[in-house]
């Protein structure tokens, strides 16, 4: 017979729910409503969002909450007369509220420079220790058959690391407070865990590496951040044996395809033997082969790459097989691919340009993410926290008071000088080149603008013989660019390829051939 009251269940089945929710969509603040009821104190957003000016904050509702299911179960594991006292559901409920508690008290509150450890840090085998000897002191209510149904110690430990890698990619990178930033928040979190957490931790923990995620969304949207996110946060095991995370924390591996020319992406991504093509010198391993089995190898600008190298990333997406150039020995690839573009997929496969087969492969988990103008028509005053944020990251979090002023300039200087529906076709990259601007020269000048103000310069420039033909070309391309508005028009126009206009207009150098 069950030995709770009427409000330890109610405490229980609400701790459940929230212990395996999503935390960036807004249900969680219903359930944590569900869990304190009249304690609940109102909380300044509708959905879990960073405070852009505070480097971490303590919800008040989060403390209350860790208290309330830490008072429960130490009160449980005390009233405990004999072992297996509790029904199955309500051991079950049980168990959910000690993973919640055991969250928050060994995992939840260690250092930042933890989340990422180091192979046999001493200070994660003595996390471990406390950790395991909490779980078993805590699981005195339950029988042992109600514990053998129960996952081990070490992979509640690893997945509960998992989460808070997950977590602080999420919650601390991606910021923004619109309706559009909470549900990509909530969408880079499905993509780690799934929409069912406990299905993740049964089952799926091992098998999620096999989807490979798309990233796609303008340019300077955050597209990169988004695959970091989630590359970095792949499941890793724990080693009882070693006291250790197994692999390293270095797994995340990024490759611009299109700032690469075809032989150097195979040669990258597939590695190369000796001999394979003229300056083959020495065997070279390549990214796939490096990447470990917790690692991601992140491809961005997918939407360039050459259609004999689709035929070979197709090969990797569908069975996980390649070989090194020059090579035919099989090799499998063992990580996670999340591939990025801002091209129109769609598009480029009505063009031909992008094998429809690949697009399928890529596509089953796709994240879409907003550009600054639709964060910013959903809530136009989400700029602000956006504008602290950046002013942060680049004055440091010492300098909060000053970061406070020089994000007040920078709103100020919005404000006065860009037309209400400016556009930010650059995106949050392009805020952040405003508040760099306004730091550094007081003002900041749109692409547009700016464009316009050196076209008479170079021209002028032109006219007298005293330009080369290099940096003609660079003018032209960069005023071609600001005309259309995106490289692969200007590469139209130009007659030339995208990669070359990109980088004339990035760096103003010659592409890689
Ligand atoms: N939601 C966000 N919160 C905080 N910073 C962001 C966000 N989105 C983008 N940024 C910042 O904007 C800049 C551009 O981001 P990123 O390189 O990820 O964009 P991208 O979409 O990959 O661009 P591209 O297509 O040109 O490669 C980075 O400095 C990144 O930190």
């Amino acid at each position: 017979m069950s030995r709770l009251n009427d409000d330890e269940h109610h405490l229980l089945r609400s701790l459940s729910d929230l212990t395996y929710c999503n935390p960036f969509l807004p249900e969680r603040i219903t359930l944590e409503q569900a869990v304190l009821r009249d304690a609940y104190s109102p909380e300044p957003l509708a959905s879990w969002s960073r405070i852009a000016s505070a480097s971490r904050t303590d919800r008040p509702n989060v403390v209350a909450i860790t208290t309330l299911a830490s008072e429960l179960v130490e009160r449980l594991v005390e009233r405990q007369t004999c072992e297996g006292s509790l029904s199955g559901r309500d051991a079950a409920l049980y168990d959910d509220a000690v993973t919640y508690t055991l969250y928050y008290r060994h995992v939840a509150s260690i250092g930042a420079e933890l989340v990422y450890p180091q192979r046999n840090d001493r200070r994660v085998a003595k996390a471990w220790a406390a950790f395991r000897d909490e779980r078993e002191r805590l699981h005195r209510p339950l029988s042992e058959e109600q514990r053998a149904q129960l996952s081990t110690s070490e992979h509640l430990f690893a997945c509960l690391y998992q989460v808070r890698r997950a977590f602080d990619g999420i919650y601390s990178c991606l910021i923004g407070e619109s309706g559009p930033a909470t549900r990509l928040r909530a969408a880079v979190w499905q993509s780690i865990f799934t929409h069912d957490l406990r299905r993740y931790r049964r089952l799926l923990y091992d098998r999620m590496r096999e989807l490979a995620t798309l990233v796609t969304g303008p340019s300077g949207a955050g597209k990169e951040l988004v695959a970091r996110a989630i590359g970095r946060a792949q499941y890793r095991p724990f080693d009882p044996a070693t006291g250790s995370f197994v692999g390293d924390d270095d797994s995340f591996i990024a490759l611009n395809l299109s700032a690469l020319s075809p032989t150097l992406v195979e040669s990258e991504l597939f590695g190369h033997a000796k001999g394979s093509f003229t300056g083959a010198t020495a065997d070279r391993v390549g990214w796939l082969e490096r990447c470990p089995e917790h690692g991601a190898v992140f491809l961005d600008e997918i939407g360039d790459v050459d259609p004999a190298i689709q035929v070979k990333l197709l090969r990797v997406a569908q069975s996980r097989d390649y070989s090194r150039l020059g090579e035919t020995l099989p090799r499998r690839f063992a990580g996670k691919l999340i591939a990025a573009t801002n091209r129109d997929l769609a598009a480029e496969m009505r063009a031909g340009r992008f094998r429809e087969d690949l697009y399928y492969r890529l596509c089953s988990d796709r994240i879409e993410l907003p550009s600054l103008a639709e964060h910013l028509l959903d809530r136009p005053e989400a700029i602000a926290g956006l504008v602290r944020f950046l002013t942060g990251r680049l004055l440091g979090a010492a300098a909060s008071s000053e970061a406070d002023e020089l994000a007040a300039d920078v709103l100020a200087w919005i404000d006065e000088r860009l037309p209400r529906d400016y556009e930010w076709p650059g995106n949050i990259r392009e805020l952040e080149q405003c508040v760099r601007g306004v730091l550094v020269r007081g003002e900041y000048l749109p692409a547009s603008h700016e464009a316009a103000t050196t076209r008479a310069a170079w021209l002028a420039l032109a006219e007298q013989g005293e330009l080369t033909a290099d940096e003609l070309l660079t003018a032209y391309c960069r005023h071609i660019h600001a005309q259309v508005g995106g490289y692969e028009p200007a590469a139209r126009v130009l007659g030339i390829d995208r990669r070359t206009v990109k980088s004339r207009v990035t760096n103003g150098a010659t592409a890689v051939e």
